[in-house]
Parts: structure tokens; C-alpha cells; sequence
């Protein structure tokens, strides 16, 4: 028993979200949840298809960026959602997604802009501007 593992469910349940969503295909994309309170977030790990991946896989880190649980790589984007929570204190989780809209407006080079505050959390729009729809819920806000 971890003190992180309701964290590491939400964190998984939350990335399962995003291929039952259409929101990524193949293993891109990734969700974070964090628990400001402890300094410490949950991310997926890199790589791994979201069809075996369990909670358990869930990587933890702390606000330094140190892993403090978990043995598989952290996702290749923990940098991105890492500087994120040390700009915006207190945010609940961070959704990197490869919409099929973010993407065609990434590829015809149409930007917008790439944060969208939500009162759940800061999402990365994916590419260029489609945000992570809300669908309630948990911290992700999917
Ligand atoms: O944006 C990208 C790659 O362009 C990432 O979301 C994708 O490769 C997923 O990487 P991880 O499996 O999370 O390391």
C-alpha cells in the first residue's frame, strides 16, 4: 500500500479517458494528476500501450522533477507538464492530447492559443487549439 496510490488510480483512469475519447491514437498523448498538498504529481509511463498499462505503471515525481515511485520511464513529455506545475501553482492535472482538430490545425499551420485554464486544471490544448473536452469528473476534468 503507497500513500500515492489513489493518485496513480486517478491518474490512470484518466489516461484511458483520453483513447476511449478519440483524443490520441497509438501511445501518444499523456495526462499528470497531481496532489499540490504533497508536491508531487502522477504521470503515465513513456511508451506503453494504454491497453496493458496499469495503475501500478504510474510514475511518480515531485516538483523537482526526481521520481519518487514508480520503475518505468516517465512520460517523454514530464518536462512540459513539470514546468507547468512549478508556473501555475496548485493546478490538478495537465492533459496532453493528439486530436484529430489539433492535429489538422497544427498541420495547416493555424496556431491558437496552446493553454486553456480550465477551473479543473491548466490543459495543453493539443497542437494548436483543441481543447481537451470537459466532461466532468475528476481533476483532469475529462
Ligand atoms: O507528443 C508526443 C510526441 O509528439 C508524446 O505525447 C508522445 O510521444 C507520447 O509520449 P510518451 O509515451 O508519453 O512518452
Amino acid at each position: 500500500m503507497s500513500q500515492y496510490d489513489s493518485l496513480k488510480e486517478e491518474c490512470f483512469e484518466s489516461n484511458l479517458l483520453l483513447p476511449e475519447f478519440k483524443l490520441i491514437d497509438l501511445t501518444f498523448g499523456n495526462v499528470s494528476v497531481a496532489d499540490p498538498a504533497k508536491g508531487v504529481f502522477a504521470i503515465k509511463p513513456s511508451g506503453v500501450d494504454y491497453r496493458q498499462m496499469m495503475p501500478g505503471d504510474m510514475v511518480v515525481l515531485d516538483y523537482e522533477g526526481k521520481t519518487v515511485e514508480g520503475n518505468l520511464r516517465p512520460s517523454s513529455d514530464t518536462p512540459t507538464h513539470l514546468r507547468l506545475y512549478q508556473a501555475f501553482k496548485g493546478i490538478g492535472a495537465v492533459v496532453h492530447t493528439h486530436s484529430r482538430n489539433a492535429t489538422s490545425f497544427a498541420q495547416a499551420g493555424r496556431g491558437n492559443s496552446l493553454f486553456w485554464h480550465h477551473p479543473r486544471g491548466l490543459f495543453l490544448r493539443g497542437c494548436a487549439g483543441d481543447p481537451c473536452a470537459h466532461r466532468g469528473g475528476n481533476r483532469a476534468g475529462l
